[in-house]
């Protein structure tokens, strides 16, 4: 993209948390994940029953090659809740198997939905 500079893609993955209290970053969709790893964070994610927004970095290299620094977290899928990294796809998987996601989710769904 023209004029991207890594400074300026910081700044979009700024907006980006900031805006959407629950974010996941993966690669594809999450009608049609590319990856395993983001298939298994979407469907978990999904069994919570609210709605999330995503970025495919697969179409955005500047943020798959800028965010793992901001996040200092090397790979993808990840978690974004309330502006906070949660995780990649093993914690995801991990706390959704010991009941720890859906109130998470649920609690950031609540707040938006009130400050709307
Ligand atoms: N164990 C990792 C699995 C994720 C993973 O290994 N992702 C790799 C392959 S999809 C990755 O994002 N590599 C960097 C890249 O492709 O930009 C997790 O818990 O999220
Ligand atoms: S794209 Fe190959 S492991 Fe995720």
């Amino acid at each position: 993209m023209e004029g991207t500079t890594p400074e300026s893609t910081v700044d979009k993955i700024k907006e980006q948390i900031a805006e959407n209290p629950i974010l996941l970053y993966m690669k594809g969709s999450p009608k049609l994940p590319s990856c395993g790893f983001s298939a298994q964070a979407v469907q978990a994610l999904m069994s919570c029953g609210e709605q999330f927004a995503y970025v495919d970095i697969l179409q955005n290299p500047d943020i798959r090659a800028e965010l793992p620094k901001y996040a200092n977290w090397p790979t993808f899928p990840q978690l974004w809740v309330e502006g906070e990294l949660v995780g990649g796809c093993d914690i995801i998987i991990e706390m959704f198997q010991q009941n720890e996601l859906q109130p998470l989710i649920k609690e950031a769904a609540e707040k938006q939905k009130s400050e709307e």
